[in-house]
């Protein structure tokens, strides 16, 4: 998996790969600006674009230097407009700002018009990862003219104003597209940072993963080539009891719709058999929309230990029986999903916490995270919280949202990559349920199972948004769980 490093070990990191590669820092940043600009011609062909550069004093202006040149290069025209005297900045900023070539239109922002011309392109490279105190003067007043512009709006490595791990205190560039080098900075993955960050895309610059390695911390990225190898794989004699057997638990009158959308997941996700026990006087009379799905009853003394995996929670209501709750934890007493009104449950009786299995998966999105633990500041206060949950409890903490954190009992962070804006849509939080409760009945580790099911439900969306956009419901992301099966080359 992708370690994270933090910002402020980035210099040393660049030192010791130049050094390890027999290269020079300048060279490695000619590698990302290479590497920038040849998205850029890729995604932006017309070359009649004006392309505008802005420059800091560090070697993100450095990088937007050497953009600069690359692009004046393939045919752009380029104007780049610069803060600092020459002398007052890095030194591989020096070297790139004697390298840009006449046609390049050099201007210092004080003495810059302020003109945008209709229909062209902003490169933020005013700082990166370097930032280390909030934005103000001339600096600030350009950054506002740029968020205001109609231009498309690109940050190199970050958009300036955003600190690599804490949340933006002031202002920021507000980028459409932010191409950020080798691996994501971890500010880059907050909920608060989606309207500064716009799509995010990782440049390889060349620093291979061993070496990266050495830099790591606790926070890693999830990214599609680490899925494969998490999966079991099933030969052709496989029984259907080498599937799973799965038990959904949900689904009050009124709210059967959650529990039926998880189950039915399951069944999309390869679970051989799939029971449901909705909260209902009869729920034997019950009938769901996908005839697979059987009905269990899990009152009184109803044998639980039959069961592979079990997922709690979706539309179970607010009129649960805290004790009925425990007794199933302790009827099951294996790892288990727990989601929606079981987490609420937990929140309301956080004594059952010490019962909830070890290594089970328990997934809220941020406001049942936050009645499980208290109201916080920000999202790097929340990353540290969950984290702290897990450890403390032995669970894992899948706390949903734009780039889901699964926090790990032992401390390690990972970020997902997968998924997009069309997936806030009623239901798919239930899907979810459904596909993790799958993997752990199909015999997959606790961890595993969270991971194959947050990067595939992220997939999953990613596909059916393709031909629904904002109009995909939850059953559409169902719809495309098989697909990712093909996509990732998992028989
Ligand atoms: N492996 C990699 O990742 C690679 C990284 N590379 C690139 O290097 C970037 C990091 O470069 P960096 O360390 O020079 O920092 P950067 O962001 O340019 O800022 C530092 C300068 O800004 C200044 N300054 C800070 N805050 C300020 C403020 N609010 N207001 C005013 N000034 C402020 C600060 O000045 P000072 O504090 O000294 O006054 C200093 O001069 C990284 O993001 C990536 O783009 C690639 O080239 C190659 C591979
Ligand atoms: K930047």
């Amino acid at each position: 998996m992708l370690p994270i490093v933090k910002g402020n070990r980035i210099k040393e990191l660049d030192q010791q790969f130049a050094v390890s590669k027999n290269i020079t820092s300048v060279d490695l940043m000619e590698q990302a600006s290479d590497a920038f600009s040849n998205w850029f011609c890729s995604n932006f062909e017309d070359r009649s674009l004006s392309v505008y550069v802005f420059c800091g004093s560090g070697n993100n202006g450095g990088d937007g230097l050497a953009i600069a040149r690359l692009l004046d290069q393939k045919g752009y025209s380029v104007t780049v407009v610069y803060f600092e005297d020459v002398q007052l900045c890095s030194e591989d900023y020096q070297s790139n700002f004697n390298r840009i070539p006449e046609s390049v239109t050099l201007v210092k922002a004080d003495a810059w018009d302020g003109e945008i011309a209709e229909g062209s392109i902003i490169i933020d490279a005013v700082f990166g990862v370097g930032l280390n105190r909030a934005i103000g003067g001339a600096i600030h007043n350009i950054i506002d003219l740029l968020n205001s512009s109609s231009a498309i709006r690109l940050a190199v490595d970050l958009p300036t104003g955003l600190p690599a791990e804490s949340v933006v205190d002031g202002l920021a560039f507000h980028a459409d597209f932010t191409l950020t080098f080798q691996f994501p900075k971890l500010s880059l993955l907050f909920p608060e940072h989606i309207k500064f960050v716009g799509e995010l895309h990782l440049l390889d610059i060349g620093i291979d993963d061993e070496f990266l390695e050495k830099f790591q911390g606790n926070s890693f990225y999830i990214r599609k080539q680490d899925i494969l190898g998490r999966h079991k794989s099933f030969h052709r004699f496989s029984h259907k009891g080498d599937f799973g057997r799965v038990l959904l638990i949900g689904g009050a009158p009124g709210k059967l719709g959650a529990v039926s959308l998880s189950s039915y997941a399951a069944l999309r996700t390869g679970s051989g058999l799939v029971f449901c026990a909705p909260e209902f006087e009869e729920p034997l009379e019950i009938q769901f929309p996908y005839e697979e799905i059987m009905v269990y009853q899990t009152r009184a003394n109803a044998d639980l230990s039959v069961m592979d995996a079990i997922g709690i929670g979706p539309g179970w209501g607010n009129a649960i029986d805290p004790d009925y709750f425990l007794s199933i934890m302790v009827r099951f007493d294996k790892p288990m999903v727990i989601d929606a009104d079981a987490l609420n449950l937990l929140a309301q009786n956080p004594k059952l916490i010490k019962y909830v299995p070890e290594n089970s998966i328990l997934t809220p999105h941020l406001k049942e995270f936050e009645r499980l633990v208290g109201k916080m500041e920000d999202h790097s206060e929340r990353i540290e919280s969950a984290s702290l949950f897990a450890v403390e409890n032995k669970v894992i903490l899948v706390l949903k949202g734009a780039h889901t954190l699964i926090a790990l009992p032992d401390g390690r962070r990972l970020f997902n990559s997968s998924g997009n804006q069309y997936m806030a849509t009623a239901g798919s939080g239930d899907v979810l349920t459904g596909m993790i409760t799958s993997f752990l009945g199909q015999g997959y580790t606790p961890e595993n199972a969270a991971i194959c099911g947050v990067y595939q439900h992220g997939l999953a969306g990613e596909m059916a948004s393709v031909a629904k956009r904002r109009g995909m419901i939850a059953s559409d992301i169902i719809e495309k769980i098989p697909d990712t099966f093909i996509d990732l080359g998992i028989k």
